[in-house]
Formats: structure tokens, C-alpha cells, sequence
């Protein structure tokens, strides 16, 4: 797992938005939250009131890859991956914002996805609140708060290669969605 490569990728998008007012950090940890809420409402484990509890993994229907054992092999949108690695954009930006690219990456797991994702949006909070009494935010606490995006993307069901190529697609549409005035 290497997110240097992903760091880079996010600075294009990043020059390209281009967005400099004071309030960039609040605004970013808001985004956050938001694509947390949405990525938790695409996995649906926590609707205890409903029948349908399963995980949006397979949306509307995308291409068709090569032939395998004779047949046309489908590829279909996943709402959750999708949904995944926006925020896996937005803790990027974070990263990029509080000059924290140099880092250690590893997973952390809570004992269901239910806390995952609490202790996910715990972790972001306290980005904001650090920087609110000090400042600036140490480094650890970064890691900390992608730590447990990671164990959420593993509990999730994705592995890394999978998240790398959303995160490009995604990444790529972003891109045009700019050059296209969005
Ligand atoms: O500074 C930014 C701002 C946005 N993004 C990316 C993250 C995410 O991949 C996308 C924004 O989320 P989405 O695609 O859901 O767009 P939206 O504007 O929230 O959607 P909608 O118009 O449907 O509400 O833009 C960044 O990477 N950096």
C-alpha cells in the first residue's frame, strides 16, 4: 500500500480546483463528514428498522471488460466503493492541507463496521477540534484518523487494489468535471 502515489495524484486536483479562502479546512472536514454519512447509507448494516439491510455493491450496469470461459464479463457500478473513495479524496486533501504526505500506513479495527464507521467520523472531529485550541494538528493524529479509514475499507470488503482504481476513476471524472465547469 502506497499513498504517495495517490498524494500526487490528489495535488493535480487539487491545483486544478484551486480553491485558497481561510475557511478550506473547515470546509474539507465538513465534506468529510458528509461522504462518511453517504458511504455509511450505501452499506446500510446499521438500519435495524429495515428488511434491506444489504451493502449498495452493485449499481447500474458500467462496460463489459474481455471474454472469460466465453462470455462478455460485465462491470457495474458500486455505490459503496464509490462513495469510499470520495472520502478517501477528501482525507487526501487533508493530508495535502497539513503538509502530512510523509506518513505511516496501517489499518485499525473496531469490532464491527457500525463503530468503524463512529470512530471514523471520532477521528475527524478530532482534526477539527485540534486545530481549533491549537493551530495545527501532530501528524499521529492524521494517521490515526486514516488508520481507521483503511480497517473501514478492509471491513468493507475492498482491498487496496480495489480502492487504487476507484480512487483513479473517481479521480479522473473529477478532473473533467472541472475542465467541464461543474
Ligand atoms: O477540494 C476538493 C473538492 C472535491 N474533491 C472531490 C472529492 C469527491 O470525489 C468529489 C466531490 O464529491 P461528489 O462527487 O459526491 O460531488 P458533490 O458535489 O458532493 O455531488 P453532488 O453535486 O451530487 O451533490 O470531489 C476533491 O478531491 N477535492
Amino acid at each position: 500500500m502506497n499513498l504517495q502515489l495517490l498524494f500526487k495524484e490528489q495535488q493535480l486536483l487539487r491545483d486544478k480546483i484551486a480553491y485558497d479562502k481561510p475557511d478550506r479546512f473547515e470546509k474539507l472536514i465538513l465534506a468529510l463528514l458528509v461522504e462518511l454519512g453517504e458511504c455509511a447509507n450505501e452499506w446500510r448494516g446499521f438500519k435495524f428498522w429495515s428488511k434491506d439491510q444489504e451493502p449498495r455493491v452493485q449499481g447500474n450496469w458500467k462496460y463489459q471488460t474481455g471474454i472469460i470461459d466465453g462470455k462478455f464479463v460485465n462491470v457495474y457500478e458500486n455505490p459503496l466503493l464509490e462513495e469510499y473513495v470520495d472520502k478517501l479524496h477528501f482525507i487526501l486533501e487533508l493530508g495535502l492541507e497539513l503538509n502530512c504526505t510523509d506518513i505511516e500506513l496501517w489499518p485499525v479495527y473496531e469490532k464491527n463496521i457500525t463503530n468503524q464507521f463512529i470512530e471514523c467520523s471520532g477521528r475527524v472531529y478530532n482534526l477539527y477540534f485540534q486545530m481549533r485550541v491549537t493551530g495545527e494538528v501532530p501528524k499521529g493524529m492524521y494517521e490515526h484518523l486514516l488508520a481507521y479509514f483503511l480497517g473501514l475499507g478492509f471491513m468493507l470488503g475492498f482491498t487496496w487494489e480495489q480502492i487504487e482504481q476507484a480512487y483513479m476513476e473517481k479521480n479522473a471524472i473529477n478532473h473533467e468535471r472541472q475542465e467541464q465547469g461543474y
